[in-house]
């Protein structure tokens, strides 16, 4: 589907709002460089999560991978940040729910996966001050990374991990303006990871973009997945079964909690 139009270019603000009593989560960032000749990364995904799959997990596997085989980066950290409750796309559950189910599944089936919580618990925050807020934090915050045997401090860089889908609405008009475009890929840049059965291939998708084409890297999928979140809810809806398409953790909860599930009196309980 489109991403609903949004509004303001501004992003030159270096005041951030934040949620009451909020800290930046950075308990598995690591600061410490292994690899002092390659540049610093930190992953960032932006999204509904309404709930979170596999899908959403793997991204950040594969990213890992490509990032080792094809760049002179480092990966110091990933993290999801769901949205705000005001993005009010269909399907999207409370950012408390969100939050709770990104948090159950990064703790429990990842090492290294961190959740913000910082944009889903206030008002709409676009994707470009959410990328300038990670910064902020990492680097002005926490100092940015160590270098090994030295006490040299060095920039990490912010990088926004997304699906193909996400690409493709940057090259329609009106979703993103010409300010953010130029700030996400211009300063900071994008891994994408191509998503089965996306409208658009990625190679269409990115020829709009060409002007930032040296900071968009592209992932094929190596295992074709196309489980989304829309199809999870829509089997919860039905009573189908939604067992191995996300972490059981996550499915306890949902089922905990009765979501999704408005109109499925008949909805599994064993998932
Ligand atoms: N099957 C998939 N393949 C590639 N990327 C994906 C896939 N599912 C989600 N993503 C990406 O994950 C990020 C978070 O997306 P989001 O939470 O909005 O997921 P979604 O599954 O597309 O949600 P919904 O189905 O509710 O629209 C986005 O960058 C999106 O492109
Ligand atoms: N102008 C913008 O900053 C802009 C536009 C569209 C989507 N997004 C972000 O992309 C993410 C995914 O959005 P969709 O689920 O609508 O594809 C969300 O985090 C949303 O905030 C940002």
């Amino acid at each position: 589907m489109s991403a609903p139009l949004l509004e303001g270019n501004d992003n030159s603000s270096p005041h951030f709002t934040a949620p009451p009593n909020y800290t930046f989560p950075h308990h598995r960032l690591n600061l410490l460089q292994r690899y002092p000749e390659k540049q610093p990364i930190v992953l960032v995904a932006c999204g509904s999560f309404s709930p979170v799959t596999y899908l959403h997990l793997r991204m950040f596997e594969m990213a890992l991978d490509y990032v080792r085989q094809n760049t002179d980066f480092e990966v110091m950290g990933g993290y999801t940040s769901p949205v705000s409750d005001q993005y009010k796309k269909p399907g999207l559950l409370s950012a408390h729910h969100r939050v709770n189910m990104c948090t159950i599944a990064t703790e429990q089936t990842s090492q290294w996966l961190m959740v913000d919580p910082w944009e889903a618990f206030q008002s709409y925050q676009r994707t470009a001050v959410v990328l300038d807020h990670f910064d902020h934090e990492i680097n002005t915050v926490l100092g940015g990374a160590q270098l090994p045997s030295s006490d040299e401090r060095r920039h990490i860089r912010v990088v926004l991990l997304a699906g193909s889908d996400l690409i493709s609405t940057m090259s329609e008009p009106g979703v993103w303006s010409e300010t953010d475009l130029d700030h996400i890929l211009g300063k900071y840049g994008t891994l994408i990871v191509e998503r089965a059965g996306s409208d658009m291939d990625m190679d269409t998708a990115t020829e709009a973009l060409a002007r930032w084409r040296h900071n968009i890297f592209l992932m094929p999928q190596l295992i074709q997945n196309d489980v989304s979140s829309t199809k999870v809810r829509l089997f919860i809806r039905r009573g189908l079964s939604v067992r191995y398409l996300l972490p059981a953790p996550v499915i306890d909860y949902i089922e905990e909690h009765s979501l999704y599930a408005d109109d499925a009196s008949n909805y599994d309980k064993k998932g």
